[in-house]
């Protein structure tokens, strides 16, 4: 397989900027043996990968942190249990952590490291499709409310993203497909020849042919490092990889975290937003049958499974919306995208029907 490193440029100098390193094995920079470093994963992740990542590394890790699996846990209570066990385990200013795992221990312990004697250097090293292509890239970092996705949080970068693609291999297959939603995200909403390669290749995609999908991890990560690089707080184009995530947190939450995985949430948010964007910006109802049927594919959930008004009453509190209005990623053709404001109280059965 072909190695490949892509570089973040976040701010001003090489000091803040990262390289993603996509490989078929652990690569990690040189020298991190020499600083304290722990690692915060989950057990089954330990089982699968821990023995490659220490032989591939050389790493030799003060501790470990097993955190529970699921979304849930991506909470404050989680966070407190590890901050304290740094503490335990003579963490300092000068330590490192590596998040091994998927979006949810990356987002956790780059929030850990955000604050942590406030603020200490994190290594990306994602295991799932979604953290691939997605989550370890960018710096956004925190965890959930009960009133709320991703409510709390802060942007800190990763000092170094470590991708290897061979974790794909015990990846299982619901999991494989909510990554493969913030795939088909990029292709929809911000590059149209990606979402045609996606449709031309979603059978070599589905059987995960290691080239095809390195190239397609290489695609999304380059388009998130652009977008990153011109926006890291969201003060405006960074809102564009919200597509589909505005009804999708919806529906985590209203899920308590448990009825959908994060990518089938924005499957099904990507869905409803396609159908806004007929309403409002005349986009083409083939366009929206082929994400359909793409995300169809991928046996990922593309209807509403919760009542409108539910959808109503919660998006006031979507982290894109002011006190007048609510802010949508909308799409008026594929690759392309448009910020719409709607006044709120919002009434999304005006617009669609399913
Ligand atoms: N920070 C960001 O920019 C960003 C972007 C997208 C999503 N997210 C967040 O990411 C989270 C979702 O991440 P996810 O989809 O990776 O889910 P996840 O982290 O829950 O991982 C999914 C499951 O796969 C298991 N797993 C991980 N790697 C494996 C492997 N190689 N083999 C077998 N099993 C493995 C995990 O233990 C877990 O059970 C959500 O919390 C979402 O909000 C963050
Ligand atoms: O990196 C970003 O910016 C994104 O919006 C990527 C999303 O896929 C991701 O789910 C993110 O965590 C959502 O952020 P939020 O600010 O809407 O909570
Ligand atoms: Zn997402």
């Amino acid at each position: 397989m072909k190695q490949i490193t892509l570089q973040v440029p976040i701010g001003a100098t090489a000091a803040t900027s990262y390289p993603i390193r996509i490989d078929d094995r652990f690569c990690l920079p040189e020298g991190i043996g020499k600083r304290r470093t722990y690692i915060i994963t989950q057990p089954r992740i330990l089982e699968l990968w821990g023995n490659q990542l220490l032989e591939h590394s050389g790493l030799q890790p003060t501790a470990t942190y097993c955190m529970g699996d699921g979304e849930e846990h991506k909470s404050l209570d989680t966070f407190a249990a590890i901050q304290e066990w740094l503490l335990e385990n003579g963490a300092n200013r000068s330590s490192l952590l590596i998040a091994f795992g998927g979006g949810v221990v990356g987002d956790m312990t780059g929030f850990v490291a955000a604050t942590f004697m406030r603020g200490i250097d994190f290594i990306q090293i994602p295991t799932t499709l979604l953290s691939q292509v997605d989550s370890s890239v960018g710096g956004k970092t925190g965890v959930n409310l009960t009133r709320g996705k991703n409510m709390v949080g802060a942007f800190h970068q990763p000092v170094h993203v470590a991708i290897n693609t061979d974790t794909l291999t015990t990846l299982d297959s619901r999991n494989y497909a909510a990554g493969i939603a913030e795939v088909i995200k990029y292709g929809f909403a911000m590059d149209a020849e990606l979402f045609d390669t996606l449709c031309r290749q979603r059978a070599a995609l589905k059987a995960r042919d290691p080239e095809v999908l390195s190239e397609i991890i290489r695609h999304c990560c380059l388009i998130k490092s652009h977008i990153v690089s011109q926006d890291e707080r969201e003060s405006g184009l960074r809102a564009v990889l919200n597509f589909g995530h505005t009804i999708g947190h919806i529906v985590e939450k209203w899920g308590k975290y448990q009825s959908h995985l994060h990518g089938e949430a924005v499957a099904i948010g990507m869905v409803a937003a396609a159908r806004l964007s007929e309403q409002l910006l005349g986009l083409d109802p083939e366009s929206t049958r082929r994400l359909v049927e793409l995300l169809d594919f991928f046996d990922l959930p593309v209807s509403l499974p919760l009542p409108f008004d539910i959808i109503n009453q919660y998006i006031g509190s979507d982290k894109k919306s002011t006190d007048t209005a609510i802010r949508f990623v909308l799409v008026p053709a594929t690759g392309q995208w448009e910020f719409v404001d709607i006044p709120l109280p919002f009434a999304l059965q005006e617009y669609i029907s399913e």
